[in-house]
């Protein structure tokens, strides 16, 4: 350990098979509820399930879509979401019961997990409140065994609380060093921001899919209603490309792309969000992000 500890800050997933504990160990790690702030990028599209907030750190803990085979087109999709989400995270938890022999679905995930190269993946065992000492040791020798790639493997319980510091620890010790992405003076719990931020984005990408893969982020800086008007919802929000030649694209000959971008998403919101909106957009080209390929991946860019 260094005398002078470092501010870290980044992005956590846990995999597993259903009915391992995941959510149940995500709420037992977040102190605070949901919560989404707007002052920042939303980070890489991905619904957030909780921040840890600690002195010296801040874990985002971000969902990730469940392992679907891929039968279809759509799970096809879904996969490469999923395989997307786990190598823009800076680490992945991969939760394996303690009560419970290793399985097909554990290897499947061990399987997907050694495509994610680039990611550190801690092993976690889980519910070891329902387990025997005897049970968890022998666990620990088989997870050590599928998942030899894993860098610590922890036995915890999200319900008795055991061990959920050191699992923390453990995850933190893998984020980069940052400045706090969600100030916590600033949460709110409106996930409406997110899913309008969604709405403007997918506007924006239709039509000029091919032209644009993945390339744009949104980000909703103010949503407010407007005043003496509380029928009137006033929404101000970025939309960010990497490049000038794709702002050109995303506002089209005169603006009259942007204008029906914006017509599109307000639409959608106002379905969402049962209320008139105004909405002002604005793109800008993410230069200083550019040569940031952490930075790029956190707003939903792709290499
Ligand atoms: N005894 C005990 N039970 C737990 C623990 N963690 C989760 N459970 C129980 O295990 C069941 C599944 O937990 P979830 O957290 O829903 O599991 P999950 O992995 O999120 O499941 P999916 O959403 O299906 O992927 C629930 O009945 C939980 O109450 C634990 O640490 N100890």
């Amino acid at each position: 350990m260094s005398e002078k500890t470092e501010f870290r800050a980044g992005f956590a997933c846990f995999v597993g098979r259903p009915n391992v504990g995941k959510s149940t160990l995500m709420n037992a790690l977040v102190g605070t509820k949901v919560a989404i702030t707007s002052s920042k990028p939303q980070t890489t599209r991905r619904a957030i399930r909780g921040i840890v907030h600690r002195p010296d750190a801040q874990l985002i803990i971000v969902d990730t879509p469940g392992f679907h085979r891929p039968r279809t087109l759509l799970g096809e999709r879904l996969d490469s979401l999923v395989l997307s989400t786990l190598s823009e995270v800076d680490v992945i938890g991969f939760c394996i019961p303690a009560n419970e022999p290793i399985g097909k679905g554990d290897r499947f995930i061990t399987e997907k997990l050694k495509a994610v190269k680039e990611t550190p993946v801690v092993a976690i065992v889980t519910k070891c409140d329902v387990a025997s000492r005897e049970q968890i040791v022998k666990q620990l020798v088989a997870v050590e065994q599928l998942v030899d790639f894993a860098e610590e493997i922890v036995p915890v319980s999200a319900v008795s609380g055991e061990r959920l510091d050191v699992l923390t620890d453990l995850l933190v010790a893998r984020l980069p060093v940052s400045p706090p992405l969600y100030p916590e003076g600033e949460l709110t719990d409106e996930p409406e921001q997110v899913l309008v931020a969604e709405l403007i984005r997918e506007a924006a990408l239709e039509g000029v899919r091919d032209e644009l893969p993945h390339s744009i982020a949104v980000v909703v800086e103010e949503m407010k209603p407007r005043e003496d008007r509380d029928d009137l919802l006033e929404i101000y929000a970025d939309i960010y490309v990497e490049r000038p030649s794709q702002k050109a694209i995303v506002i089209g000959p005169g603006g009259a792309r942007l204008k029906e971008v914006g017509i599109r998403a307000r639409r959608q919101i106002e379905a969402l969000l049962g209320t008139h909106v105004y909405l002002s957009l604005h793109v800008r080209v993410a230069r200083e992000w550019q040569r940031d390929p952490k930075m790029l991946r956190r707003l939903g860019f792709y290499d």
